[in-house]
């Protein structure tokens, strides 16, 4: 896919002429990221023999580091740059999703051994929400991944309470846990609540009630670009393409509207029907659709959490067939 993309640009230069689907500065921007593959994934034996915190943990930062390091990405922080964010970079998302491992073991400790309970859902809670103070500690203060922390974590927890289940039994069980409400929330008013609002959409808080089915499209669609044979960082590209065209994403409606919203989707879909990220064609498109978002300053966030997710469900259930 790299030969697509325009070879002479540095990352300063597209960054100030927003030409961001340039090439990344490093070749191993397209190489393989750290989510675990094929041979190194823990099979499900592995994973039961190696059942511990800290194997989903690593897990699930790796999955952070592979969506935040997957370059190029519409609108969203990569390698190149900020895209539509002000104030972050890759190196932020690296920082954070380091940070977060402590996070990510305490909630597989806290639900070993548990089902979905009210006394679960809330012991959770307070675990994610020292993670989101741990994120901005090393973040100073930036929102890097608080809608991941939300989302991997109750994946996270659901794998830790059903060990080698399928991606669709942990999203299922993630469901389960996230439709108990947590009475020690404080109430927050924040971005994604204000968008579910204003434009009555069920957001971060729905997605995971319904099971996260965002992160098994996700997953589907980055097994096909796999199976047809796209390079891995264009079925990872797919994969967010393909949620980014459905999903009622908050963090573009917080930023952008229903103007925002709308044309993400019918960008994400010009490029999957072009061919996809694989494609000369599907690459152009999600170049255009990049452009359109820094316009108007808006962001995928969501999606890519979705990503993210399903980055962590195909390294959890490696040889699934389900999503
Ligand atoms: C539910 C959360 C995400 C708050 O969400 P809310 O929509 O109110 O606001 P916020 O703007 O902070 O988060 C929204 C973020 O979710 C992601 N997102 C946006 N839209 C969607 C969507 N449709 N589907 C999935 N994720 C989405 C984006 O990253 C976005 O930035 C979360 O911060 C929370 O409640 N944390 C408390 C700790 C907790 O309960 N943890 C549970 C165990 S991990
Ligand atoms: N690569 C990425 N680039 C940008 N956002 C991402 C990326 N990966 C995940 N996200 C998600 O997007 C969310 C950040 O969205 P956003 O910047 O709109 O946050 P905010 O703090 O609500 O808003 P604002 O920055 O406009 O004040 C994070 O919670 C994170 O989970």
């Amino acid at each position: 896919m790299s030969d697509l993309l325009d070879r002479d640009a540095s990352r300063g230069a597209a960054r100030a002429s927003r030409r961001r689907f340039a090439p990344p500065q490093h070749e191993d921007c397209w190489s393989p990221s750290p989510v675990p593959h094929a041979e190194e994934r823990a099979t499900g034996a592995r994973l039961e023999a190696r059942s511990s915190s800290q194997l989903f943990a690593d897990l699930a930062a790796s999955a952070l580091i592979a969506e935040a390091s997957l370059t190029p990405k519409p609108g969203l922080v990569d390698a190149r740059g900020p895209g539509a964010h002000a104030d972050v970079e890759l190196s932020h998302f690296l920082a954070s999703a380091e940070a977060l491992r402590p996070t990510f073991a305490a909630l597989a400790r806290a639900a070993e051994g548990r089902e979905p309970s009210q006394a679960l859902r809330e012991e959770l809670a307070a675990v994610g929400r020292e993670g989101e103070a741990a994120m901005f500690a090393a973040t100073g203060g930036a929102n890097t991944h608080r809608g991941a922390i939300w989302a991997l974590g109750l994946l996270v927890a659901a794998a830790a309470m059903r060990p080698a289940a399928s991606a669709t039994d942990i999203r299922e069980t993630a469901g389960a846990i996230a439709r108990f409400e947590d009475s020690a929330a404080r109430p927050l008013d924040l971005n994604g609540a204000r968008a579910c609002r204003a434009y009555g959409v069920t957001g971060a808080r729905g997605e995971a009630a319904a099971g996260f089915p965002h992160a098994a499209t996700a997953l589907r669609a980055l097994r096909t670009s796999r199976r047809q044979g796209a390079p891995e960082a264009a079925a990872r590209l797919d994969g967010l393409l393909t949620v980014m065209a459905t999903l009622d994403d908050t963090c573009l409606l917080h930023r952008g509207g229903l103007r925002a919203l709308r044309i993400a989707r019918l960008g994400a879909r010009a490029a999957l029907a072009a061919g996809g990220a694989g494609t000369p064609d599907g690459m152009a498109a999600a170049k255009a659709l990049d452009r359109r978002l820094l316009a108007l300053n808006a962001s995928p966030g969501g999606a890519a959490d979705m990503l993210a997710a399903a980055l962590l469900l195909d390294a959890l259930d490696p040889k699934g067939e389900d999503a």
